[in-house]
């Protein structure tokens, strides 16, 4: 597929800011934000299993606009609706979401690597969430870019390793110093996987790529240098090489590693990413400083904000907008949380929440 076999965007704030362009006002979106919290959401999860809803390109079509429409002219950009744990899935590995993610059969040794599927064909294992891109970004009808994404290696790598979440990762980091030629082999065969997967939602219609790497921050610096970063920069250069041999649009990448924050500076300069997404662990203004200029910024209002009533989200939200501003321009800022939207929230809390976004990260009006 390519641009112009869509409706043309009507909303290209997001697309701006990505590039590091001065914006009018901070495009905004949140992570998660077709999920629990939307009475919507609920609605059709009583009917469907979470990966039904995934793998059913009619439904995720429809949950990814839910947002859209119930906060339209507010939000400026839509992601897919899928899960990062469709890639070990594509692996060969099965994976329940009872509520919480669980891999009956998890890699517990090296030995394990063989039940892995090779060579992949991604378009025979994830072709629904190819379809579901390009459904979703016809009905989208150019209202707001649509934004595709991946797990990345590390934090897959510690779900297929652990068999689900774990706050003390002790099986995944007993690997990596255990068996660190063997992990290293599992990440480099997740990131084949992820490059084709990211590749193929350009081509089904996808206008931009988020890395989710949520366990980066539990690394040690030189472990993260070490077990996370190469594939990170690995999937961006490959990527963009493969991108332009296929004649695909070379779309903005983004990079949420949670909590690698030590890695800012090194990230911008090498990494390979367009946006750096920051979790509400580092102070914009020190984030800003640390990527000079290198790349946008995305993030990073501290989700629990949005439980402390309107006048702590405003206050936050005024000072996050002023934060990220650079000698007092909103510029290569794209507005989000730290981290997703979490069940509890009020939806008009969020509504709230983009409002104060749309005031306080205005720029002057240009007078020519
Ligand atoms: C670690 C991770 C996962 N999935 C994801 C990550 C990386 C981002 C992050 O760190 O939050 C990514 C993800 N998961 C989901 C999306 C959809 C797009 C979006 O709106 O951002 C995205 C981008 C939907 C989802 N993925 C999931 C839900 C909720 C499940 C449900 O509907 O019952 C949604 C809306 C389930 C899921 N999937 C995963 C977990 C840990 C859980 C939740 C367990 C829980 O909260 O009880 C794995």
């Amino acid at each position: 597929m390519a641009d112009h076999d869509f409706p043309p965007l009507k909303n290209d704030l997001f697309l701006r800011a990505a590039r590091g362009e001065e914006t009018e006002r901070a495009p905004v979106w949140v992570m998660r934000q077709a999920g629990r919290y939307l009475p919507e959401f609920r609605k059709v999860r009583e009917q469907h299993e979470f990966f039904k809803v995934c793998q059913t390109p009619e439904l995720a079509k429809e949950v990814t606009l839910q947002p859209i429409r119930r906060y339209s002219g507010l939000v400026d950009a839509a992601i897919i609706f899928s899960d990062i744990l469709v890639v070990p899935q594509a692996l060969g590995m099965e994976v329940l979401m009872n509520p919480a993610p669980a891999f009956p059969d998890p890699l517990t040794t090296p030995d394990d690597i063989k039940k892995l599927k090779a060579n992949v064909d991604v378009k025979k294992e994830l072709g629904y969430v190819f379809d579901a891109i390009t459904l979703t970004r016809k009905a989208l009808n150019g209202e707001v870019p649509l934004i595709g994404f991946t797990g990345a290696p590390w934090t897959l790598f510690m779900y297929m390793v652990e068999g689900g979440g774990s706050k003390t990762m002790q099986k995944s980091k007993g690997w990596l110093f255990k068996w660190p030629k063997e992990s290293k082999e599992v990440l480099d065969r997740i990131t084949d996987v992820c490059i084709d997967y990211l590749v193929e939602q350009v081509r089904a219609g996808a206008q931009a790529l988020q890395i989710f790497d949520s366990n980066a921050g539990d690394l040690a610096p030189h472990h993260f240098h070490e077990f996370s970063y190469p594939y990170l920069a690995r999937i961006a250069t490959t990527l963009r090489t493969r991108l332009t041999s296929l004649s695909l649009p070379q779309v903005p990448l983004i990079l949420f590693a949670k909590g690698a924050n030590h890695a800012l500076a090194h990230l911008a300069i090498t990494a390979g990413y367009d946006v750096l997404g920051i979790d509400w662990l580092v102070e914009p203004s020190l984030a800003r400083s640390l990527v000079n200029g290198k790349v946008a910024l995305q993030g990073n209002l501290e989700p629990n904000v949005l439980y402390g009533g309107r006048e702590a989200i405003e206050r936050e939200v005024k000072r996050m907008c002023d934060e990220f501003r650079v000698d007092g321009k909103t510029k290569g800022w794209i507005a989000n949380l730290g981290h997703g939207i979490t069940p509890g929230v009020d939806p008009e809390d969020l509504r709230f929440f983009f409002e104060c976004v749309q005031k306080y990260s205005a720029n002057p009006t240009k007078t020519a």
